[in-house]
């Protein structure tokens, strides 16, 4: 796969491709302090929720680094303050969250600030390690539960920018093609941000993919004319009972996969479960800045202080969801009992993964 790596860490430097450049520029950007990291995530020149929660994990960590005191209690409440400015970034991935406190236990283990510094390094390292393994799991699922498909429809970018490498909506297409395994995949141009036209196009040129760009107004058409067989897409957090954040347009898509009776996958690794919320209804939604859908190329499309709504996600109920594709595996309804089981009992209600 000859797709360049979203997050760089050479042990020193953080660095991550500015996926607002992309697809016609490929430019790193070295992050070296809590701020650049919170910027990076907030302007979108890193996204997809494990991609997130990954570069907070290593901002958190390079921050830590500047933090010289002595006391180990006053050095965790440093890293609680940093953890709490990143974790502000943006509202809906729960990976972010996740990843941040991982490392914030990590520091409650350390018996002296060194040891702390080192600590909260070594797991955001791992947990970079571990999404690139996740994703790769995923796709190898995910090509099981999409065999005798071909035609498949995604929105927005779940791919590999999105995460550590292979991404999960996106998995399967570009181990497929590593292996001959032909996909006809429609992506949804993603507006207002477009990380379909953009991003996935991109992406699933890069591995040989056939795919083919459409409007977001275009799916319901596309999916009757062009007989496609399953949607899959990625997720920003999912709550105990399967109800999944996602990119905005992705309800409407499940709605016409019930429609068309087709299947509606979710892919996503446990890292995006959140198993202190029952359902849907609590997932924070981020809204943006309106000019994202008022301009375009900074110029106004629409009249000047025109009203504007622009949630970035939106929650697609658990009973449109056919299977949510994991690492550990996949899992169909009844998700309240399946996620439990899945994750093993040591992931009781209210814990977090
Ligand atoms: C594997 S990426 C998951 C998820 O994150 C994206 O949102 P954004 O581009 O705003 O960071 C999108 O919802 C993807 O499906």
């Amino acid at each position: 796969m000859s797709i360049p790596l979203s997050i760089k860490w050479n042990g020193q430097k953080l660095t991550i491709l500015d996926q607002q450049k992309l697809p016609h520029a490929i430019e790193y950007l070295t992050l070296e302090i809590v701020e650049d990291v919170y910027d990076a995530i907030f302007s979108l020149k890193v996204r997809g929720a494990p991609a997130i929660g990954i570069t907070a994990a290593y901002g958190l960590a390079i921050g830590a680094k500047r933090h010289d005191t002595d006391s180990l209690e006053a050095f965790q409440q440093y890293v609680e303050k940093d953890a709490a400015y990143l974790n502000s970034s943006r509202p809906t991935a729960v990976n972010l969250g996740w990843a941040l406190s991982r490392l914030k236990d990590k520091v409650r283990e350390a018996k002296n600030v060194p040891q702390a510094k080192l600590l909260l390094l070594a797991e955001a390292v791992e947990i970079h390690q571990e999404d690139e393994a996740s994703c790769r799991s995923i796709g190898e699922h995910a090509l099981v539960l999409l065999q005798g498909q071909t035609r498949v429809m995604t929105i927005c970018n779940a791919g590999s920018v999105a995460t550590a490498k292979y991404g999960t909506a996106l998995a399967p297409f570009h181990l497929g093609s590593e292996r001959g395994r032909g996909f006809e995949v429609f992506a949804c141009e993603t507006r207002p941000i477009y990380q379909g036209a953009r991003l996935t196009v991109w992406e699933l040129q890069q591995s040989g993919v056939d795919v083919t760009l459409i409007t977001d107004s275009m799916a319901a058409h596309t999916i009757g004319t062009k007989e496609i067989e399953a949607i899959i897409v990625g997720a920003d957090r999912i709550a105990a009972n399967g109800d999944t954040a996602n990119k905005i347009g992705t309800y409407n898509l499940a709605l016409l996969a019930a429609a068309f009776s087709i299947p509606f996958y979710v892919a996503a690794p446990v890292s995006t479960f959140d198993l202190s919320i029952e359902d849907g209804t609590a997932i924070p939604i981020e809204e943006r800045n309106p000019e994202e859908i008022t301009h375009t190329n900074g110029k106004p499309v629409a009249p000047l202080g025109t009203k504007v709504f622009n949630p970035a996600f939106d929650v697609t109920p658990a009973h449109l969801i056919t299977a949510i594709i994991t690492e550990k595996g996949i899992i169909t309804a009844d998700y309240q009992k399946n996620i439990f089981d899945l994750l093993g009992a040591s992931t009781g209600k209210g814990e977090r993964i």
